[in-house]
């Protein structure tokens, strides 16, 4: 393998792939881990995402994944190291962004970094210091109620700060505006406040492009996928389709959906208005002991060589409830993963060899079911989200991991067209 460039941590199996994505897209070949690999890379790639599922972790517990996973990129040569969160920050008070980062600078031993979860491209913007998402601040958005990181104040400043034991500050907009000089500038001036994360604005990708050559120099950066835009040109590459192109697709088509988001409901249900083939899994059959994932696999396997099959847990709020209530919110969400989890084994087993999965949650489910360690980034379908492509038994596998907010609504056909 060739000397790693970036060395990349992300909280997220689909927050691992959207990164990912910007990388390709701005010219690296990327590699995506499933977690920490036990031995060296087995692919060329000039940046490698390793994807851990700590989003939601107490901070101890998120620490020491990411520590894990900074000690196995140093051992390949890193020479950046990019924590990636989300774009909409999911991180309460008690949240874990702080602490991580703050423990990559302590073993990095660097006394300073940025923070911004900024990704134009999907409405994500953070302007003095206040991240939106679309139109409306972070907390007046869907993010307010969100069941486990409910956002209720948009000021990072203030919400990173709660998380560290170092000064938080913030290079605003004006500086941003006026390039790389003067954002090194602000960093200096920061540093000597004894600031050590400082939060960043960008409204646009070129506040971001103006962003990427300040940060050459930082041995951590900690972004959203954003960021990733502006970094591979401090490693001389420049965007090429080289960097995306994945082996050639075949083989059947399937979609599993377990994402429950307004944007994943409207994709169903335009799948389903163009006459898609889709089969609905009730969580309370599976609940009542029924074979729900057989007997998908069953209607299936009558409908998959005429086109992309969907089988989806995918419902709106009120009915997600109503199985909440019954089964409890956790048991509920583990039983409907378990199911497309297997379901997408099955799919797998049956020859399918193009599939989209929708539901972060849902896609670290269905990744660890087909045993899948590691993933060639692609060409983008949607704004953050690439098709990819792993080894599975049986041969190759093109994947796309759709996180639950993302995607316009024709997504589910579209990918497709894209592969193809
Ligand atoms: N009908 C349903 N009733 C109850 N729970 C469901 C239902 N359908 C899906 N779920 C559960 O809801 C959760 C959805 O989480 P998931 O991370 O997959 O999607 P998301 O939150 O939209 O995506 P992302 O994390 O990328 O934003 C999963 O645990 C899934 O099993
Ligand atoms: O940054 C985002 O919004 C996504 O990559 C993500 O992390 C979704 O879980």
């Amino acid at each position: 393998m060739t000397a790693l460039a970036l060395g990349c941590i992300a909280d997220d199996f689909t927050g691992a792939t959207d990164l990912a994505n910007n990388l390709v897209r701005a010219g690296m070949r990327a590699v995506q881990t499933i977690g920490v690999p036990e031995g060296p890379l087995d692919a060329a790639a000039d940046a490698v995402v390793v994807a851990l599922k700590s989003r939601t972790n107490p901070p101890q517990e998120a620490v020491a994944q990411s520590l894990q996973a900074l000690r196995w990129l140093r051992e390949q040569g890193a020479r950046q190291i990019y924590f990636k969160y989300c774009s909409t920050f999911d991180s309460t008070p008690q949240g874990n962004i702080g602490p991580v980062a703050e423990a990559l600078m302590d073993a990095l031993g660097t006394d300073f970094t940025i923070a911004t979860p900024a990704f134009p491209d999907n409405g994500r913007t953070v302007f003095k210091g206040h991240l939106f998402v679309g139109d409306v601040l972070l907390s007046d958005s869907g993010m307010r109620d969100h069941p486990l990181t409910p956002m209720r104040d948009a000021n990072l400043v203030r919400v990173l700060q709660a998380q560290c034991r170092r000064r938080v500050g913030l290079v605003d907009h004006r500086v941003v505006a006026q390039g790389p000089q003067a954002i090194r500038a602000r960093f200096d001036a920061l540093r000597a406040e004894g600031v050590g994360l400082a939060v960043v604005d960008a409204v646009s990708n070129d506040d971001l492009l103006r962003l990427g050559p300040a940060l050459a120099d930082l041995p951590l950066v900690t972004a959203g996928s954003g960021v990733a835009i502006g970094l591979p040109a401090n490693f001389g590459l420049a965007p090429s389709p080289a960097a995306a192109v994945l082996p050639p697709a075949g083989g059947l088509r399937a979609i599993v959906s377990g994402s429950c988001s307004v944007a994943t409901n409207a994709q169903v249900k335009a799948f389903v208005a163009a006459g898609g083939a889709a089969w609905a899994v009730d969580p309370l059959r599976v609940a009542a002991g029924e074979d729900v994932a057989g007997a998908a696999l069953r209607w299936a396997d009558e409908r998959l060589a005429a086109g992309p099959v969907l089988v989806y847990a995918t419902a709106e709020p009120g009915a997600v409830r109503a199985v909440q209530e019954q089964l409890g919110v956790a048991e509920a969400g583990a039983l409907v993963e378990r199911t497309l989890a297997a379901v997408a084994r099955g799919l797998v087993e049956r020859g399918v060899r193009q599939l989209v999965v929708a539901g972060g949650e849902t896609s670290g489910a269905c990744v660890q079911a087909l045993g899948i360690r590691q993933l060639q980034i692609g060409a983008q379908i949607d704004p953050g989200v690439p098709w990819c492509h792993a080894r599975v038994a049986g041969g190759g596998l093109h994947l796309a991991l759709k996180s639950g907010n993302f995607g316009g609504s024709d997504f589910f056909t579209r990918a497709f067209e894209v592969l193809a």
